[in-house]
């Protein structure tokens, strides 16, 4: 086979060429054949009808899994064992050119040449079903479902007067209206898979399903199998974003291939991550690959802490119990315990007290014990203790002074003046200031 001298292949001068040329561009099954510095030499119509890419836009973009590829030259890169020579067949998500198809199962077949490789041909065949989550078709129970699902997860459960509430907010809108990757940050149970939740239900990929995957609850394998296995979560273009709960905890060359699989499925499917510390810190620590981070932590937010979010408390007691008041008395008492596993804590509480409370107003004596006591013992704010003046300072170290000197020296004023450095007139001055009553002289023993 000799070069062709356009992608579409359909100007050749030789019969020869214009013959295999005529005969891919007339099958249906996508092709598109790669030179041997892989770069693409030729793609049939039905290539640019999968990818939505045409002929003179792909040429000679070279074909590699190299950091910086797009997504569609990673996914037409030769396998390592095509690159040897040999034929070989690859499984790879879809990249994002034309929405709809999910995974592509590549034949590669080494083109041999008189002066050694000439390149390969490529053959795709499409598994999996079209269209993404957002336009495919759900059944309506499924739809109904979600749609009551997705009203859990409302802007409401965050909003509040405070200054910082708003901002974070509005950082969360922000990031609902676009599809970089979220990275959220915050302790356990302060609330970033159910933050997540609500930024997918308001994203354009609200009516696909939101995926979450806990990576420190499930074993490395389950999460890779959930991730690459056949008929893992990605395939059938169910899911429309991907949680993932703390991916630090996964095995390092499981972090690298779920960055390249963000890589290669950016635009099919929205990537979340909820870690107790922020992206740079555990990528310093030698916990998250960079490259994981790179790709992942594009938009970082962090969670406020809980003695911000109070005015949310109505809204919380409305989603957990039904009720969207408690007395002030209630209240001081939840602000002063320390809440340490967040709000899931909280919940706990208040689903507890609700269910003490039988209907009845939420009361104290509806609180753990714990919680009482904590608010009982609770460290009193000390008052500055009052300073008397510097004059009384002064005055009472004088007479003490005076009393001492007199003592020392029986009661004789000159004596007694001398200790002190000062005249016998104002020894007897100060005296009389002070109203010391000096008894009479004591002769020497
Ligand atoms: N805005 C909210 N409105 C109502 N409930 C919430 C809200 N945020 C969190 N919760 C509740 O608090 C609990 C903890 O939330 P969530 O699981 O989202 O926290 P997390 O930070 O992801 O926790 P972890 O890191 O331990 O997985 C859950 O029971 C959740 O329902």
């Amino acid at each position: 086979m000799s070069e062709p001298e356009d992608t579409r292949g359909g100007q050749a001068g030789d019969q020869g060429k214009f013959a295999w040329r005529a005969f891919f561009q007339q099958t249906t099954r996508p092709l598109f054949v790669l030179g041997s510095s892989r770069r693409i030499r030729f793609v049939n119509a039905a290539w640019e009808e999968l990818t939505g890419q045409k002929a003179e836009a792909v040429r000679g973009l070279v074909c590699s899994r190299r950091r910086h590829s797009t997504a569609l030259a990673a996914a037409l890169a030769p396998t390592p064992e095509a690159l040897a020579g040999r034929p070989d067949r690859v499984r790879r998500p879809a990249p994002h050119a034309r929405p709809g198809t999910q995974w592509w199962d590549i034949h590669f077949l080494p083109l041999p040449s008189a002066q050694g490789l000439y390149g390969w041909l490529g053959s795709i065949e499409v598994i999996g079903e079209k269209a993404t989550g957002a336009t495919r078709k759900l059944p309506a129970f499924l739809a109904e479902i979600r749609a009551r699902h997705a009203d859990a997860f409302r802007w409401e459960g965050l909003e509040g007067d405070e200054t910082r509430l708003q901002l974070w907010v509005s950082q969360l809108r922000h990031a609902a209206a676009v599809e970089a990757p979220l990275w959220l940050v915050g302790p356990a149970g302060s609330g970033k898979e159910t933050t997540a939740r609500i930024v997918h239900s308001y994203s354009p990929r609200r009516l696909a399903a939101f995926v979450a995957l806990d990576c420190a609850g499930l074993q490395p394998y389950l999460v890779e199998a959930l991730l690459f296995a056949p008929g893992n979560v990605l395939e059938g273009g169910h899911a429309g974003t991907i949680y993932l709960k703390s991916p630090q905890l996964l095995p390092r060359d499981l972090q690298q291939q779920i960055a390249e699989l963000a890589q290669n499925l950016a635009g099919s499917v929205r990537w979340m991550v909820g870690t107790d510390r922020p992206a740079l810190e555990l990528t310093t620590a030698g916990l998250i690959l960079p490259e994981l981070a790179t790709t992942l932590a594009i938009l970082e937010i962090h969670i406020p802490p809980l003695s911000v979010r109070w005015p949310c408390l109505s809204h919380w007691l409305q989603s957990w119990c039904a009720r969207s008041h408690v007395s002030e008395e209630v209240v001081e008492l939840l602000q002063a315990w320390p809440w340490q596993r967040g709000l899931r804590e909280l919940r706990q509480v208040l689903e507890q007290a609700h269910l003490r409370a039988q209907d009845q107003p939420l009361q104290r004596e509806h609180l753990p014990l714990a919680l009482r006591l904590h608010a009982e013992h609770a460290p009193v704010v000390q008052q500055p203790i009052p300073l008397p003046s510097l004059d009384t300072i002064l005055q009472a170290v004088e007479r003490q002074l005076i009393e001492l000197a007199l003592r020392q020296c029986r009661y004789n004023q000159t004596a007694a003046a001398e200790r002190l450095g000062i005249p016998r007139n104002r020894l007897l001055r100060r005296i009389e200031a002070l109203g010391l009553s000096v008894p009479p002289e004591t002769p020497k023993s």
